[in-house]
């Protein structure tokens, strides 16, 4: 990403921002309430349109690529409260997944119950009567579906129980060793995003202020950035 102004109306909420994340990487975006990561994800699969800047993706420039080929190129977006459709079956949120991706299917993958094996004992239950935890594991599932390179999380640990919260953990990582799938985590919850991720971004009022590897994340920058 280069440059990348974005606004919503007249009112910039993004500021020339510049990040690269590498292939097979997880970086977390962190940062206050309001300071732009959920716009930074929706620019990046192409919710917001920049009035500024370029996004490229595997050496394609995407920044005017429509949202339903940057998912068919391999961005898949998880957002936040999931989006499950409640009156939809868990298996037919699932299937959601092949629209998503353009590819014509009916099976799913075994793959997605190795790594949600509780999806498959709740195929046919109501998406919307699920735990808010099995409806974060059964968005990823279905982000999952798409076959992405690049899987982009806003919030999912965001009012989930801890040991959900572990397990997501846990799945990310093999997601990431297993597949080589890239992720950016938006998160609220730094234990989580320090275990998770390899590199940090840190945004205040619509621009990355601080940028580094984990390790770097002190409790300065945490208190400077992210204490309310
Ligand atoms: N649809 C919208 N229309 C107008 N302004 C918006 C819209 N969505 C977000 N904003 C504004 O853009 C700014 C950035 O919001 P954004 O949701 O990207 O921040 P965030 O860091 O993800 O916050 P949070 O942690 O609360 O999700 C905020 O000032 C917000 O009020």
């Amino acid at each position: 990403m280069r440059d990348l102004t974005v606004g919503y109306g007249q009112t910039p909420v993004l500021f020339d921002i510049s990040l690269a994340v590498n292939r097979g990487e997880i970086v977390c975006l962190l940062g206050r309430n309001g300071v732009g990561k959920t716009t930074l994800l929706r620019s990046i699969i192409g919710l917001n349109q920049p009035t500024k800047g370029s996004i490229s993706f595997g050496g394609q420039d995407i920044t005017k690529a429509p949202t339903y080929k940057r998912a068919r190129q391999g961005i898949a977006y998880i957002p936040q409260g999931r989006e499950i459709i409640p009156y939809l079956s868990v298996l037919d949120n699932l299937k959601m997944g092949f629209a998503a991706s353009g590819k014509k299917g009916n099976r799913i993958p075994s793959e997605i119950f190795d790594f949600f094996p509780m999806l498959s004992d709740h195929l046919s239950r109501q998406g919307g009567l699920l735990s808010g935890g099995q409806q974060q594991q059964l968005a990823i599932a279905r982000g999952l579906m798409c076959n992405p390179q690049i899987m982009l999380l806003d919030e999912p640990t965001e009012g989930i129980q801890p040991s959900i919260v572990q397990e997501i953990e846990d799945t990310l990582k093999r997601i990431n060793e297993e597949k080589g799938i890239t992720v950016m985590v938006v998160e609220q919850k730094i234990e989580f995003a320090r275990k998770l991720a390899q590199k940090f971004f840190i945004m205040e009022k619509g621009a990355i202020v601080e940028r580094g590897s984990t390790e770097q994340l002190t409790n300065d920058l945490l208190h400077r950035y992210l204490a309310v």
